[in-house]
């Protein structure tokens, strides 16, 4: 049986543009573009892994909000359960640690970059919600 993986992800949001990650060419998903974040640990609760990883990958802190999506994707390494949520920068800046590239987008532009499988219905709920802001 696949293993399940427990995954949070940062829609960080400035303004209106979004923060990107591309992820690393020796990692699974190689040189796919994700939100940052990562694998929620046995003590951790969604937003508390969240907020470790983002200080640990980015060098920030963020506020963080409402869920965007919640998503299940079965890949060959396993069954990923991806947990999005909308987030605010409050100290320091986004820098490139182990991502290979940032950046920033309007939500209807995210679609330009290729993206890890999961992720799919985030990038679409986005769209759909900056359309109707618009
Ligand atoms: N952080 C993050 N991971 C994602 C997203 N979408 C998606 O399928 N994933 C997958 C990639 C990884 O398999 C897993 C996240 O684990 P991780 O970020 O802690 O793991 P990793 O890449 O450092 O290590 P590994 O999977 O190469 O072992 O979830 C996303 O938007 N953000």
């Amino acid at each position: 049986m696949k293993k399940n993986i427990r995954v949070v992800g940062a829609v960080i949001i400035d303004g209106d543009k979004i923060l990107c990650a591309q992820r690393g060419m020796e990692k699974s998903l190689p040189g796919l573009w994700e939100f940052p974040g990562g694998k929620i640990e046995e003590t951790e609760t969604p937003q508390s892994a969240l907020q470790r990883e983002i200080q640990e990958e980015m060098h920030c802190r963020v506020e963080i909000g409402e869920q965007v999506e919640h998503t299940v994707y079965e890949y060959d390494f396993g069954i990923v359960h991806l947990t999005t949520f909308y987030c605010q920068l409050v100290e320091g800046t986004p820098v490139l640690t182990e991502h290979i590239e940032i950046q920033w987008l309007k939500a209807d532009e995210l679609e330009q970059l290729e993206w890890a499988p999961a992720d799919i219905p985030a990038i679409e709920k986005l769209k759909r919600t900056y359309q109707i802001q618009k």
